[in-house]
């Protein structure tokens, strides 16, 4: 501080100049537009210089390319301990600015290494760097809160599951859409997350939107958000759509051929763009999606008749996985009912039961229209309805089992023979009675029984005209 009062000047601390010569590890003054006027040896040393009047005169930033001393000139104030790398090394430094006696303006700067040896603070930097570490794997572990699945729970070994882990690999490593396609419960939503978690977004958001479960009305909404006060009722507050959350990460739609046409024009510009425009807002917002579509519907046939956007189905159906139903790799039941069975004993802490051969071959004489879904809702029944079963046998499955998978049936008679389809429908029409009744008419409750989603069994009900109430 100088008489004036006006803080520190050079004339103040040129006394100090030998001792910052022979003491300091690091010691430099730099002028008003923060460059070099003076060096101490130590420093030339450490920054491999071998002749000080080769740097004087020269801006600070081109000799010591991380120092903060310009931003101490234009700012006039102080940074009094700061951690700076250099070639490798932490140096711990202090950084004052100068000022002129009379005027009080900032014409310089001064700095000094204070420590240029952090060996003993190692410990500490550890600590830290583990910190650090440990906050990185525990950001990565909340973005993945949406994953639940990897590649390796998508069991099976035949050979067209190994095509469709391929190609999930691949689709990992791109950037591209994705298009699932299969029936109902073979696991399109589990590739879709592990797809997503094996990928560079997988520290980003997963999420996920059915397109048959949200009401038509309210779809536009939940895919591109509400500004506040978009219409009366609407909430005050900004309303963000499943876009703007997977911003960075994926957005898997389930059933996207459910999605109705105005909709279908409004994704597509979404995907086109990589913008969306929130419902009630005049704003543009930019978002970074990747999309994973799934459908159990064929798609191909909806654009042929129209009711599929042709621009939107090339634009999804970039990298196209066919999911085979279980039907189609019955040789994979045997380790899918074990996982399974891992699986149900991991959630409800129960012992973990396991599983005869014979049993696996009962199971192979089913069609499973369900799929998974459905192998799994029949599994969890047999436990549910043999008390501590420790192993399911051919009697603990028939209770669960429908009857079509137990046992091959008698011959039919020529005379009798009727078309396939009658037969399959009529097998269909018994059994969403059956659940039905199983269920007290509560229709949530029989999808899950059948292993199929709610809008499927409405799709059956209307399709077989079965009276729900009867
Ligand atoms: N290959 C697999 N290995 C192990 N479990 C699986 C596999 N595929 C599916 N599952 C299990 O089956 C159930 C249904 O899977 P998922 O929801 O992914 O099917 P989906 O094809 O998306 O069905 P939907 O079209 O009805 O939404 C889940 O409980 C899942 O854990």
């Amino acid at each position: 501080m100088d008489a004036n009062g006006h803080g520190l000047t050079l004339e103040a601390i040129r006394p100090l100049f030998p001792l910052l010569e022979r003491n300091s590890a690091g010691a430099i003054l730099v002028d008003e537009a923060s460059r070099l006027i003076w060096i101490n040896a130590c420093y030339c040393r450490l920054l491999g210089i071998d002749d000080p009047t080769s740097v004087i005169g020269r801006p600070v930033i081109e000799v010591i390319p991380h120092t903060r001393m310009p931003e101490v000139v234009r700012s006039g104030r102080p940074i009094l301990l700061d951690i700076m790398e250099n070639q490798g090394r932490q140096l711990v430094v202090t950084r004052l600015p100068l000022h002129d006696p009379t005027s009080g303006r900032v014409n310089g700067a001064v700095a000094f290494i204070v420590f240029d040896d952090l060996e003993p603070l190692a410990p500490l930097i550890g600590k830290y760097r583990r910190l650090q570490h440990d906050l990185a794997v525990a950001r990565r572990a909340l973005a993945r809160r949406g994953s639940r699945y990897e590649l390796a729970d998508f069991v099976g070994a035949s050979p067209t599951v190994l095509e469709v882990k391929r190609r999930a690999r691949l689709a990992a490593g791109r950037t591209t859409p994705v298009l699932l396609l299969g029936e109902t419960g073979t696991g399109k939503e589990v590739l879709a997350q592990a797809i997503h978690g094996d990928s560079p977004r997988g520290v980003h958001p997963f999420v996920a939107v059915n397109v048959a479960a949200v009401p038509e009305n309210l779809l536009e909404a939940e895919f591109f958000g509400v500004a506040p006060g978009a219409y009366t009722g609407a909430d005050k507050r900004t309303r963000q759509g499943k876009f703007q959350l997977a911003d960075g990460g994926t957005l898997f739609l389930d059933e996207v051929g459910d999605m109705p046409p105005a909709l279908q024009a409004k994704l597509l510009r979404a995907l086109q763009e990589g913008e969306v425009e929130p419902l009630g807002s005049n704003e543009i917002k930019r978002v970074d999606v990747r999309v994973i579509a799934a459908t159990s519907r064929d798609l191909e046939a909806m654009v042929a008749e129209g009711s599929f956007r042709s621009d939107l189905y090339y634009r999804l159906n970039v990298l196209r996985i066919q999911v085979p139903p279980l039907r189609a790799r019955l040789a994979d039941l045997g380790i899918l009912c074990e996982t399974i069975l891992g699986r149900i004993a991991a959630e409800s802490g129960e012992p973990r039961a396991e599983i005869t051969a014979e049993a696996v071959a009962m199971l192979q004489q089913h069609d499973w229209p369900g799929n998974i879904r459905e192998l799994r809702n029949v599994l969890e029944q047999t436990l549910a309805l043999s008390e501590a079963c420790s192993v399911i046998d051919i009697p603990e499955l028939r209770a669960a089992l429908p009857l079509s998978a137990q046992a091959p049936q008698a011959t039919t008679p020529a005379s009798s023979l009727r078309p396939l389809a009658d037969i399959v429908a009529d097998a269909e029409r018994s059994a969403l009675r059956d659940a039905l009744d199983a269920s007290s008419g509560n229709k949530s409750r029989a999808a899950r029984l059948l292993g199929i989603p709610r809008s499927v069994l409405y799709d059956k009900l209307a399709k077989l005209s079965v009276n729900p109430d009867t």
